[in-house]
């Protein structure tokens, strides 16, 4: 393979995780010229293109070296890495990225009995992950029939193709339609920043580090809250104690009331509308939360 310059990364073209990804990648500081195929994307400013392919197909890519990074489902990397074998040992998940959360579970018709992975014994189970599901069969010493689709998993009991199935949830309502009760979690996933164990040597390398750290910051910020109150001297222990957690506040004096402090606090997540309540009922006043746009330690 030629040797590259830039870093590649491979993304989902069309589907759930495109746009996330994209504006994810953007927060980055990266953002990216459209070829007319929409295939590759040539980075502006950073030395970053994107590959747009099938989700299926990234670990794959990256495993073969024609990708240096990856977006993709955790769902779909840890099929990849059960059935590719040593090609697939060597993939590893540098960051979960909080978008894209569902999960891989087994789901039985509303009528069947179910107490205990046992009941699966004998039973035709259709799924669109072969590997992950034999694996959780293997450690539950179940013996049944795995049949593979590649889509619309959950019309297959229905179908008389399958007894049960074995697909992602998030919202359960697609379950829901189709008679179907979730019964075992085998994966909780999202999408991941997905690579090789050790990262290129050359400037590749570095630049795949400048990512991280840019990824790090994104993501601390995307759920941190800057809030801003008011408060006097004597109130300022009851409202400093209902903060919700995030570094030491900071005081800063109020113009003309010296009796008076503004207050400035970092949280870690979002601030809800009772414990702002709680705070000023504590003694705080023209209180402001705000979201954070970029942080730098
Ligand atoms: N209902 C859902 N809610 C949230 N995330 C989901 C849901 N279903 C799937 N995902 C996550 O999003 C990923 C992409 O889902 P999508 O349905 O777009 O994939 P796809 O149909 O296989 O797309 P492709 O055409 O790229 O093969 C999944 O692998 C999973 O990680
Ligand atoms: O629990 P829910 O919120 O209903 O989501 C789960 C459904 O979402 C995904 O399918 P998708 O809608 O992407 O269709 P596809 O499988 O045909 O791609 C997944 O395969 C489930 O069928
Ligand atoms: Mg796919």
């Amino acid at each position: 393979m030629k040797p590259r310059d830039r870093l590649r990364i491979a993304m989902q073209k069309s589907g759930r995780l495109t746009e996330p990804a994209l504006e994810l990648l953007n927060r980055c500081g990266l953002s990216f010229r459209q070829s007319r195929d929409k295939l590759f994307c040539f980075g502006e400013g950073e030395p970053v293109d994107l590959l747009l392919v099938r989700d299926d197909d990234i670990p794959g890519l990256i495993a073969q070296g024609v990708c240096d990074l990856g977006i993709v489902g955790r769902n779909v990397l840890n099929e990849f890495k059960g059935i590719a074998g040593d090609g697939g040992a060597a993939l590893t998940e540098w960051r979960s990225l909080g978008f894209g959360r569902c999960r891989l579970s087994v789901a039985v018709p509303h009528d069947m009995a179910y107490n205990a992975p046992t009941d699966l014994s004998g039973l035709r189970i259709a799924t669109s992950y072969p590997g992950l599901l034999g694996a959780w069969l293997r450690e539950n010493s179940v013996d049944a029939s795995v049949i593979t689709l590649a889509g619309s998993v959950e019309i297959a009991p229905k179908l008389g193709t399958a007894d049960v199935i074995c697909d992602l949830v998030q919202s359960g309502g697609t379950l829901v339609a189709n008679q179907l009760r979730e019964t075992d979690v085998l994966l909780q996933s999202e999408a991941v920043l997905a690579g090789p164990q050790s990262l290129p040597t050359d400037e590749r390398g570095d630049m795949v580090e400048l990512l991280l750290k840019r990824l790090d910051g994104v993501i601390q910020v995307r759920e941190s809250r800057l809030l801003l109150l008011q408060t006097s001297r004597t109130t300022l222990d009851a409202v400093t104690r209902l903060l919700p957690g995030g570094p030491q506040p900071t005081l800063l004096p109020v113009a003309g009331q010296p009796d008076q402090l503004m207050l400035q606090a970092l949280c870690a997540g979002e601030v809800s509308w009772r414990q702002l309540e709680e705070i000023k009922k504590a003694g705080a006043r023209e209180m402001f939360v705000l979201p954070v746009e970029k942080m730098l330690a």
